[in-house]
């Protein structure tokens, strides 16, 4: 027989678990210098980005660093980070609050990250992917297209300053505006998506379209099944790499041996460390993987910094 939980116990699993996750927050240090750090960043993200820029080579600060793409970008703490230093506007500090929802949410996913589990080889979970229908989607819908947000009156007033560069931001929800980036809402993983990223990169100086840096933090929602769960995160590796590949400028061209910059999220599984040594190491002139002090020690997330393209 099987047994269904009662209405009432589930709404106390989930006060409890409401009440642990606010406990944590209280006492994460990432957290507290989100809400008192005078850049004001919007999401705790923020510090993994800055932690892994300051820590290995300031790859986002070079000066030829000019074209930018954050995917997963929402609520914008990446984005907001990049513009700092392309040298978009000052940020203002801003009155501690609770973290907003948007947040919230992001950080569950990560924590709920798939356990280890075992599944069939690389190939075949691959080729089944591939011929099972998206049910999610998204159309393109540019949310902010003027570089400078010039509809940001507050922009306009305060003493911010123009920076450099074209940052596109892409995410499923909305990004609320920061000055310099362009902001997306949309699936990444629907060609529509990537068709207007590749027109909005071209202009006179980037006839080719080309990105110096594509950041990817990408997670989708954890359903629950650790099998379902794990191929999201490497299809979206995959999608990540496949739009690297057309649209990342090469070391070479840049005249950099570590230019040419993709650094994306991942869960971690062995699956994943296949998708490195086959189609990432060969395809850079190095690869590291990064777990930020940032990052939650329990949540199963990692990151691989990838530099110097220099297509296969
Ligand atoms: C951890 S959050 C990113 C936080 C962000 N880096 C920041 O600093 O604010 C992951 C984001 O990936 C987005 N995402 C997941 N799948 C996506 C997809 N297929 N296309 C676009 N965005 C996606 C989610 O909506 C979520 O906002």
């Amino acid at each position: 027989m099987a047994f269904r939980q009662t209405a009432a116990l589930l709404s106390q699993k989930s006060k409890s678990k409401s009440a642990s996750w606010a406990a944590r927050q209280f006492r994460d240090p990432y957290v507290k210098k989100r809400l008192s750090d005078p850049a004001a960043y919007r999401a705790r993200s923020a510090f993994k980005l800055l932690e892994i820029n300051d820590e290995v080579n300031g790859f986002i600060d070079y000066p030829d660093v000019n074209a930018v793409v954050d995917l997963g970008a929402a609520p914008g703490g990446w984005s907001q980070v990049v513009a700092g230093r392309l040298g978009w506007g000052e940020r203002k500090k801003v009155t501690p609050s609770p973290p907003p929802q948007l947040w919230d949410r992001n950080d569950e996913v990560e924590e709920e990250a798939p356990a280890d589990f075992s599944v069939p080889g690389y190939q075949e979970k691959k080729a089944k992917r591939k011929s099972s229908k998206r049910s999610r989607v998204v159309e393109a819908e540019l949310t902010h297209f003027d570089p400078l947000n010039i509809d940001d009156a507050d922009f306009l007033t305060s003493n911010a300053h123009i920076g450099r560069g074209t940052i596109l931001a892409v995410d499923l929800l909305k990004v609320e505006p920061i000055p310099g980036v362009k902001a997306i809402q949309a699936d990444f993983l629907l060609p529509s998506t990537t068709r207007l990223l590749t027109s909005l990169l071209r202009n006179a100086q980037n006839p080719e379209g080309k990105a110096d840096v594509i950041l990817s933090d990408m997670a989708g929602n954890v359903s629950g099944n650790d099998a379902h769960d794990i191929h999201s995160s490497l299809e979206i590796c995959e999608k990540v790499f496949e739009f690297a590949r057309e649209h990342l400028r090469s070391a070479e061209s840049i005249g950099r041996k570590r230019g040419g910059v993709l650094l994306m999220k991942f869960f971690t599984h062995p699956l994943l460390e296949q998708f490195r040594d086959e189609v990432l190491n060969p395809n850079f002139h190095h690869v590291y993987y990064i777990k930020p002090d940032s990052s939650r020690p329990a949540s199963k997330e990692g990151y691989y910094l990838c530099q110097g393209w220099k297509p296969f």
